[in-house]
């Protein structure tokens, strides 16, 4: 289909159900990373806007148009917003892949994600009516216990650029279906739908407050947001270091937070494969989909030896039949980085790879006909020593190492040879090899005969440096709900009698 020519609407922040300058009147760059050009400007929230956007989310938990609404009445605003995402899904894909650099039809298929999840989150929100209230059986009669699940309160979300819209809809979505009041802050450098989905909440008629969206960096709107102490929870997803930061900066008031991080995950292929090139196609789909900026990239290939260089080689087939072109052409399969710090950080990786004796078998530099964006190979790496920092570092990049093993042992200690714990994949006919090794694997997520495949109804997430906490599914709507344990004495008439009672008067 052709893909729409659109114009980058001008925004302010969203709090209180409008459009609102920051306090301090500044703006930063949208830059497209395709092109290098700006092509835009989103406003720059500070502390104050925080505080006055924390306050609006308050205010609505407050108020009988959101704060007492049932799930069945927050279901409809969701499936409101999901039609709109719907309606709007050409120019939100545009709109998506000219400020993150992903292929359209990539971007296209985040927004039918998008629309999926508000969707499975309406459905949620209803059922939720009939769990609000939950009688506990207690051993003794005098007492009688039942739990509530009520919104947890007014919580900060902060997302990360590779997914703008759908990483702010895994949190936004269950937020709003649990009845709390959320203040987003998206990423700087990929903000444009983020800001749209606040003109959708608009046009729907979400009660004011009950989203509120807040563009800006980091420093100076992100981590206010977390310390601002009438925040009930910070639900992040971002890289390790921020979310250390997060994480200390929280725990100073005691506020929860869930962290979904980075990860190095493995790939790991048995010579017993289905077919070469079925598992060749998942081995480039679990790194190199979306530009190779995925928290859970497969990016570390671990290949039975025995089938090493038949299957390289077939991998480098592939690999250069990959299209790399704006991503706004037609079959575009990997467009640039984010941004010209990613894709620095991207090359010195690789250059850092090589000083330290690895093998740069195929990529590893911007492609020679796209002279302009921050375009990077899809890059394949061999002779990589688990010592070297291209086997334990994220590269957020289209960038696989390779290692091969000749035992399961040896499979598995390399698979786990790592301080994240976000997914790991295994390809294998042998369905009890791969319940082993589903067994063994330290992550969060396990592929068999796949990598990458993510769905709206299973949980996400990791362990180890990968963060801790489950989005997604019903796990993540526990994310925003506050349990709360109610106990009654039910023989008000008679004394506890655990004191001994003064003389009568
Ligand atoms: N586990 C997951 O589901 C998942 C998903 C996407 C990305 N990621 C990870 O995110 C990283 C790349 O994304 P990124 O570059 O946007 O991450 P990042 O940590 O630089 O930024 C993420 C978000 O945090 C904000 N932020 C930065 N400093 C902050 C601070 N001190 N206080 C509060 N907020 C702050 C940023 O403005 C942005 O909105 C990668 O490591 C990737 O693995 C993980
Ligand atoms: N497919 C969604 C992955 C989220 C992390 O980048
Ligand atoms: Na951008």
């Amino acid at each position: 289909m052709a893909i729409p020519n659109i114009r980058i609407p001008t925004r302010q922040l969203f709090i209180d159900g409008d459009w609102r300058e920051p306090v301090k009147k500044n703006r930063l760059p949208i830059i497209n990373p395709a092109t290098e050009e700006t092509i835009g400007y989103i406003p720059a929230a500070t502390a104050e806007d925080v505080d006055i956007a924390v306050k609006a989310a308050r205010r609505a938990l407050r108020r009988d148009d959101w704060g007492s609404t049932t799930g069945a009445q927050r279901a409809k605003y969701l499936r409101a917003i999901a039609a709109k995402v719907q309606e709007r899904r050409p120019e939100l894909a545009t709109l998506e892949t000219i400020d993150n650099g992903k292929p359209w039809f990539e971007a296209a298929s985040d927004i039918d994600d998008v629309v999926a999840c508000f969707e499975y989150y309406a459905d949620l929100a209803e059922a939720l009516d009939s769990k609000k209230k939950t009688e506990v059986k207690l051993h003794l009669d005098s007492f009688k216990s039942h739990v509530l699940r009520e919104p947890l309160g007014v919580v900060g979300l902060i997302t990360p650029w590779n997914y703008p819209l759908l990483m702010t809809t895994w949190k936004v979505a269950p937020a709003l279906a649990a009845g709390c009041a959320a203040v987003l802050k998206p990423s700087e450098l990929a903000s444009i739908t983020s800001l749209e989905l606040g003109e959708i909440c608009r046009e729907v008629g979400l009660p004011p407050g009950a989203l509120n969206i807040l563009t800006g960096l980091g420093h100076e709107a992100g981590s206010p947001l977390v310390s601002h102490p009438d925040v009930d929870k910070i639900a992040f997803t971002g890289s390790g270091p921020t979310g250390v930061k997060i994480m200390t900066a929280a725990a100073q008031l005691v506020k929860p937070v869930t962290l979904e991080l980075g990860g190095k995950s493995p790939i790991v292929v048995f010579d017993d494969i289905h077919d070469l090139d079925i598992a060749v196609e998942w081995t480039l789909f679990g790194c190199f989909w979306t530009n190779g900026q995925i928290c859970s990239a497969t990016s570390r290939l671990i290949l039975q030896d025995t089938i090493a260089p038949k299957f390289l080689d077939r991998l480098l087939e592939w690999t250069k039949n990959i299209k790399i072109s704006d991503p706004l052409e037609e079959d575009c399969k990997l467009g640039p980085v984010i941004s010209r710090g990613q894709y620095e950080k991207v090359l010195k990786f690789i250059s850092t790879a090589k000083s330290e004796g690895a093998t740069i078998l195929y990529g590893g530099d911007r492609p020679q006909h796209l002279k302009k964006g921050y375009y990077v190979q899809p890059t394949i790496i061999t002779d990589v020593d688990t010592s070297m920092e291209i086997w334990k570092e994220e590269v957020f990049g289209p960038v696989l190492c390779v290692k091969t093993f000749k035992t399961e042992e040896e499979a598995i200690e390399l698979a786990n040879d790592t301080k994240y714990g976000l997914g790991s994949a295994i390809m294998s006919k042998d369905l009890e090899r791969c319940e082993r090794f589903t067994k063994a694997f330290q992550s969060g997520i396990v592929w068999i005969n796949c990598s990458q495949p993510c769905f709206w109804q299973p949980p996400w997430g990791g362990k180890k440096r990968s963060g801790f906490g489950r989005e997604l599914g019903e796990w993540s709507l526990e994310n925003y709900l506050n349990i709360k344990q109610v106990t009654q004495y039910a023989t008000p008439d008679e004394p506890w009698a655990f004191y001994k009672s003064p003389s009568k008067l």
